[in-house]
């Protein structure tokens, strides 16, 4: 038997029975075109519509409470969307009741379109009406399933029965509108994407005639993803398929509502966009029926991190993300696209030494451009967005673990505790912080990074009194310090109190050299200490010391001797 596999590849058959689902081209006709989509570019934000109120709400196992649900709305208004979809007032007293409040207690502005939904059915949808009377601007968004498995399974019609269904109550949409200039009309072919083509347009072209779609007062077609079944690519084939032949196509908005049952359903959003949608509904953080609706967030982000304005505001994104979470009751994900807790984070030692590098080349080519750094065109490898754009600071960027290495350490220690350290310190310290991480299997905090760091260099005592005259010949400098727990002095002249504290240990016997000494002061203003690291020489080994102090002599002099000390 031949094969097709290579030899390299010597994967088994999984004992999982594939064989038993079909590929979307062997379920339904899919649009065989000469796609444009991929060569496009998405330059502006498409309309947004938030369904959390409605489509997020309704996969929750507690749905939202008034309380929640008015605290959700308010978060939506104000960070910019102006159109939301909030509820399906004709299915529950609680929805028909949040409609009301809205109307009562005025919560809509002035530029803000709600968005209600129901079913082809006239109780319905007369309910519907009630829900919004007052309402100045409002969509009434009608939904029906359309793919074949629906209609047989669930709705027991054929294509013609359906249509007949859709067509009636879309005129009852139409009746209960009456000629308020403020009602439009939505409607969606639920499970589009598994909709004969040829049906879905005959469907949303006479609804467009019926509704007499005109510029001024377009109908929106939303043509979901109920349930995500094949790559984004073909999606966004049958969403050009429909921009193509969308009859009064400048009447027509056309909206994508993708899920996420394959984990693409942003890829979805954002290749249907490049093929003609203009308007996206989805949820944010991605709540929603099963694997959720498609993330507003992510896609705003995306929008944002590709230079394009997404019109809406997640500079404060803890704040969006705490409010989400608690009127849904479902956390969002340490690793969530830009919302998450750890997605701006680096426990990894190459990630953390190139971060470190590109923010400091960030800051140089800002300074050298005469730009603000929070403003400056952003180029830092792992992070593909400025953290502050969303509101993070730097702190989580970089944290330390056994994986990491001595750039994330140096960066913490200097970012926590202004202290820089040079290379070779950096890498020695690195081993001890490697061996600390690796024996506990925990993370170590920037607090546990500096108590090591003391501990393994710094100063621990043992200089007693000290004085350093300046004469001509040099500096002269007298000490008395501990050996082995028996107090000694003794005196040198030199260049500097450092080289005269060598020539004090080397006369009593201790064979040392300062190979480099680096000063800088750890805190700005008058409290700021003088940090000196001194790296030495002692027989044949090399060892490190640091001293701070408020004098710049006291902090070299106990630098030395601590490093001394090690031996
Ligand atoms: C893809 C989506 O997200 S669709 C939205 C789904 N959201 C919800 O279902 C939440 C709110 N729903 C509800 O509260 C209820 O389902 C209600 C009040 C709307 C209707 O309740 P019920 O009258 O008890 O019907 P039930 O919930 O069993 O719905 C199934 C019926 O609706 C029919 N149906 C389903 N979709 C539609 C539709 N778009 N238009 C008209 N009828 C529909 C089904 O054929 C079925 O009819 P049958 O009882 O004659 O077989
Ligand atoms: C009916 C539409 C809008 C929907 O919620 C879906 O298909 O998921």
């Amino acid at each position: 038997m031949t094969s097709t596999v290579p030899t390299w590849n010597n994967q088994q058959p999984s004992p999982m029975p594939s064989d038993r689902y079909r590929a979307i081209w062997d379920r339904v006709p899919v649009p065989d075109l000469d796609r444009t989509w991929p060569a496009r570019r998405t330059t502006t934000a498409p309309l947004w519509v938030p369904v959390d109120l409605r489509d997020g709400n309704q996969a929750l196992a507690e749905p939202m409470d008034p309380e929640r649900k008015r605290r959700f709305f308010e978060l939506l208004i104000s960070i910019g969307y102006k159109e939301i979809e909030v509820g399906y007032p004709s299915a529950s007293q609680t929805d028909f009741d949040f409609v009301r409040d809205l109307v009562r207690l005025d919560l809509v502005p002035e530029d803000v379109t709600i968005v209600v939904f129901t079913a082809a059915r006239d109780d319905l949808i007369a309910r519907t009406y009630e829900s919004v009377e007052g309402l100045p601007n409002v969509v009434v968004h009608m939904y029906t399933a359309t793919a074949p498995t629906w209609r047989s399974v669930v709705l027991g019609k054929d294509r013609k029965e359906l249509h007949r269904l859709i067509f009636d109550a879309a005129q009852e949409v139409a009746r209960g509108a009456g000629d308020h200039p403020g009602r439009r009309f939505e409607f969606s072919p639920e499970v589009f994407n598994l909709t004969e083509p040829d049906f879905v347009l005959d469907v949303c072209n006479s609804l467009t005639r019926l509704w007499d779609a005109s510029p001024d007062r377009p109908v929106i077609h939303n043509l979901p993803a109920t349930v995500e079944v094949s790559t984004p690519n073909v999606y966004a084939d049958q969403i050009e398929h429909m921009h193509r032949h969308l009859e009064r196509r400048e009447s027509v908005i056309l909206s994508v509502h993708p899920h996420n049952d394959r984990g693409t359903g942003v890829a979805c959003a954002e290749l249907a966009v490049l093929a003609g949608a203009q308007r996206v509904e989805g949820c944010l953080f991605g709540n929603g029926e099963r694997t959720g609706n498609v993330d507003l967030v992510t896609l705003a982000l995306n929008l944002h991190a590709q230079g394009v304005d997404p019109m809406i505001d997640l500079s404060d994104i803890d704040a969006v993300r705490r409010t989400v979470e608690y009127c849904n009751r479902i956390p969002v994900h340490e690793r969530h696209p830009y919302g998450g807790d750890l997605v701006y984070t680096a426990f990894s030692g190459t990630h953390q030494d190139a971060i470190k590098k590109g923010f400091a080349e960030h800051r140089a080519s800002a300074a050298a451009a005469g730009l603000d750094a929070a403003s400056a065109p952003w180029a830092v490898p792992y992070l593909p967005i400025d953290p502050a754009d969303v509101g993070r600071d730097y702190q989580a960027v970089i944290r330390i673990n056994s994986q990491s290495g001595k750039g994330g350490i140096a960066h913490l220690l200097q970012s926590e505790y202004g202290i820089t350290l040079p290379r070779r310190l950096q890498i020695d310290f690195a081993a001890k912080v490697q061996e600390a991480a690796d024996s506990s299997g925990l993370e170590i905090t920037a607090e546990e990074l500096w108590t090591l760091f003391c501990a393994e260099y710094g100063y621990r005592g043992g200089l007693g009194r000290w004085s350093v005259e300046h004469g001509t010949d040099g500096d002269r400098l007298f000490v008395v310090f501990d050996v082995d727990g028996v107090e000694v002095s003794g005196e040198a002249v030199a260049t500097g109190p450092v080289e005269a504290m060598t020539r004090v240990l080397m006369s009593k016997g201790v064979d040392v050299d300062v190979l480099s000494l680096t000063q800088h002061s750890q805190r700005s203003g008058s409290d700021s200490a003088a940090i000196t690291l001194a790296e030495c020489r002692v027989g044949d080994r090399t060892v490190w010391g640091m001293g701070s102090h408020q004098s710049v002599t006291a902090s070299a002099i106990r630098a030395v001797y601590r490093a001394v000390s090690t031996c």
